[in-house]
């Protein structure tokens, strides 16, 4: 029986290594890691992440062929395949802080299979790293080898959080890239055997260890590029008079376009798209290729004014002070279906606002009070942050400025606005006339994802400010402060 190892049971480890063992039956797959707080959440009833779908299929094959374990160099022992799926987030010292990609958990992995091997091994790439860190991995694998032979495969991870059983089920593609040797092309050919269980053969591609790595690079910074381009257009429809759904609609008509991916928003957030397209940054300008290092920042800048605007628009429209207001925060999470708020841009957003004093009052379906309270009393890093986005002082933070509650229309009450910062389904079925009531007045709403129906809600007596859309005559003659 071929065994599968996973080091880093994460939002990539456990539901990858979930589907690889519900399609292949035939192979054993242990995911390990450690935490041991994460495993002992695998193996119990309430799984350390949400994700729509993955409870049924880890229940089908925990215990036959998926294993969740601590053991970790037991398993990678035992393993023909190691996959690494740790993370790899920005630097936040020493050289390339703030931009670079931090591989201290990559390279103890890589060590530590060094040292537990006694066989030949497939390692395979899954976290998301810069080019040319196979060479790296290459180096300290061969250096300590004691005569095993290793072949290192580039196979980066596309799912997105909330729909990641779906994408894993049916990817647009599995990427997998190898060195151009025969040992290489082996391993490239035992890994596609895997995926080619469930993944159609067109669907497996596979190229070069550079191109794959890069590609996933890549592919992060036109997608997130798509979300400023389209962001920057809503800021341009609010000056105008224009539409941005409207616009988005017209323009991903175009074929060569598509639709996918143009909705406006208060920003994207997610561990990976500021994290990747940062790291494509520092790698352009260790290249010598400033101007392209300068073009892909412009992204993350559209993404920090975009939030930083929101900001102003809400302080602006409220007479320029929140100070003491209670503000209801609907949503927490970066996207709905997921209780992930790694950069999270409800995170800037409150900061921003109890940097001007709000009392906020925040729900979301999926994210605890403790995960907000951390979210909010820790020190991000300040990449080019405008300032007023920076962290507030602690005194600022914490408990008092901040009440977590387990139901919208708790949050709204007595409240002199609320703003919808993730777009869960849930919060399109509100009984806003019921909300209306229950708020001071002028009551206010700042929809950040485009879910509601502002004519209704206008109609209702709010004051409505959705991105991108035309303004209301309350805001309109505001001062645009951003
Ligand atoms: N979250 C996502 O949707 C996607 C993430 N990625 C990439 O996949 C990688 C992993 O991301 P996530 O799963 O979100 O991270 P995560 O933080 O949820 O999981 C990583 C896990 O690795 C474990 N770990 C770290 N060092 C270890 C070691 N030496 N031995 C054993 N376990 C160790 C950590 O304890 C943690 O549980 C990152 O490079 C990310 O960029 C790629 C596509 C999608
Ligand atoms: O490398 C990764 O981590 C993953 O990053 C993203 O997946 P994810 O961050 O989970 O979620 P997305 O659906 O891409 O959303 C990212 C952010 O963009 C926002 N977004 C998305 C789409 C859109 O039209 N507008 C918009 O503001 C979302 O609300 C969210 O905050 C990519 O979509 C995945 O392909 C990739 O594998």
């Amino acid at each position: 029986m071929v065994k599968i190892c996973c080091i880093g049971a994460g939002y990539v480890g456990g539901p990858t290594m979930a589907i690889i063992a519900l399609k292949c039956p035939s192979i054993e797959v242990a995911v390990v890691d450690i935490s041991v707080s994460r495993i002992s959440a695998w193996n119990s009833d309430q799984l350390p992440i949400y994700e729509p779908g993955l409870d049924e299929v880890v229940k089908q094959c925990r215990g036959k062929n998926l294993f969740f374990s601590t053991d970790v160099e037991k398993h990678v022992y035992e393993a023909d395949i190691v996959f690494v799926s740790v993370n790899t987030p920005t630097k936040t010292r020493g050289l390339g802080a703030g931009k670079a990609a931090d591989l201290t958990y990559w390279e103890s992995a890589a060590r530590m299979i060094a040292d537990v091997s006694k066989s030949d091994k497939i390692v395979v790439e899954k976290s998301t790293v810069p080019v040319k860190t196979a060479e790296a991995i290459e180096k300290i694998l061969t250096h300590n080898s004691k005569g095993i032979k290793y072949q290192i495969l580039s196979n980066p991870e596309f799912l997105a959080e909330g729909t990641a059983i779906q994408d894993l089920l049916k990817p647009d593609r599995v990427l997998i890239g190898g060195r151009e040797t025969s040992a290489g092309s082996k391993a490239v050919q035992t890994l596609k055997e895997v995926y080619a269980h469930w993944v159609p053969e067109d669907r497996i591609l596979t190229t070069n260890l550079w191109s794959a790595e890069l590609s996933k690079l890549a592919a992060n910074a036109f997608l997130a590029q798509r979300i400023s381009s389209v962001n920057a257009m809503s800021a341009l429809c609010e000056a105008t008079g224009a539409d941005v759904s409207q616009v988005s609609f017209a323009v991903g008509k175009d074929s060569r376009i598509g639709p996918k991916f143009l909705n406006a928003s208060v920003g994207f957030g997610g561990s990976c798209f500021q994290k990747d397209i940062l790291n494509l940054v520092y790698i352009c300008e260790c290249n010598g290729l400033p101007e392209v290092a300068e073009y892909w920042k412009q992204v993350i800048k559209i993404n920090d004014y975009q939030k930083s605007r929101f900001v102003n628009r809400i302080v602006s429209s409220m007479f320029n002070t929140v100070a003491n207001k209670k503000i209801a925060i609907l949503g927490f999470a970066f996207k709905k279906d997921t209780g992930d708020t790694r950069e999270t841009p409800a995170i800037d957003v409150c900061k921003g606002l109890i940097g001007d004093k709000a009392q906020l009052s925040i729900y979301d379906p999926q994210v605890t009070e403790d995960q907000i309270e951390r979210d909010l009393s820790m020190n991000k890093f300040d990449w080019d942050h405008p300032v007023h986005l920076q962290p507030a002082s602690p005194s600022t933070t914490g408990g008092k400025k901040v009440q977590v509650v387990w139901d919208a229309y708790e949050a709204a009450k007595d409240a002199h606005g609320i703003c919808i910062l993730t777009e869960w389904d849930e919060f399109r079925k509100l009984d806003f006339q019921k909300i209306y009531e229950s708020m001071q007045k002028p009551a206010f709403i700042f929809d950040g994802r485009s879910i509601i129906d502002v004519n209704k809600l206008r109609k209702i007596g709010f004051i409505v400010y959705s991105i991108g859309k035309p303004l209301d005559t309350w805001i309109k003659d505001l001062p645009a402060a951003a």
